[in-house]
């Protein structure tokens, strides 16, 4: 069925498409209906001090994703391709966290490191502190999209979903932290929502074992969606014309 055509509406054209190489086969990508999905590039997860290093979870392994989630978002926001922030955590009373009633309360390393060390209280992940800040490597720029979220998935009680309907938007690619935790929740969450969700594998950083990051990214390739590069994402989107203009 072809796209409504109201007044002011440009219906994307069709012949704007390129083919990203991915595994287990190529996916076709066109820059009008797809965003970057950037999750959780937050002090708390990416940063020497931040919550996930302080829980005790080796963060090294941010450095190279954040230099390729740059590389990323540069050529996205080239093509004209949606850039989306995921922005994790609650407010300072952490009335959003939940309670003893909550799941969240008892799984959330944040919430279990604050209690084994009261003098963490209200740093860890609470809106306005630096642990809740986006990196300054990859602050938001004008036009990208920040959505805050109070659990693993960003499809869950927030309004992500109608905003990329809205645009039109149907390919999702997910770079950030952490693959095996918000990275795969979010894209499983998207999957369900008729999303094509794409995981650029050198652009995102695991919580856990190396055998982790495997088990995550097997779960996209065979079931949930796709894997590929940032090399590879930036070579395609760098062919459409927006990118060449
Ligand atoms: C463990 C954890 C992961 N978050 C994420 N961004 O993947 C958390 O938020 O506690």
């Amino acid at each position: 069925m072809a796209a409504p055509l109201h007044a002011g509406y440009v219906a994307p054209s069709s012949d704007d498409h390129v083919v990203l190489p991915a595994r287990p086969e190529p996916l076709t990508l066109r820059p009008s209906e797809t965003a970057v999905i950037v999750v959780d590039m937050q002090n708390a997860y990416a940063s020497t001090g931040g919550y996930v290093d302080i829980a005790g979870f080796d963060v090294s392994g941010a450095a190279p994703a954040i230099r390729q989630i740059g590389k990323t978002l540069e050529a996205a926001r080239a093509a004209g391709v949606t850039v989306v922030y995921f922005q994790n955590g609650w407010d300072p009373d952490y009335v959003e966290a939940g309670g003893p009633g909550s799941p969240n309360w008892h799984k959330s390393n944040a919430l279990k490191t604050m209690r084994a060390r009261p003098e963490l209280k209200g740093t860890l992940l609470a809106k306005g502190g630096w642990d809740y800040d986006i990196i300054d490597e990859l602050k938001p720029q004008p036009g990208d999209i920040l959505i805050p979220k109070t659990r693993y998935s960003g499809f869950f009680n927030t309004n992500v979903d109608s905003v990329l309907r809205s645009r039109g938007v149907r390919t999702l690619v997910f770079v950030g932290v952490a693959t095996n935790v918000c990275v795969e929740s979010s894209l499983r969450d998207a999957f369900h929502l008729e999303y094509f969700g794409v995981v650029l594998d050198d652009a995102v950083h695991h919580l856990g074992p190396d055998f982790i990051r495997e088990a995550s990214l097997y779960n996209v390739e065979k079931f949930f969606g796709w894997v590929s590069t940032t090399a590879d994402f930036c070579g395609a989107i760098s062919q459409t014309p927006a990118a060449k203009a």
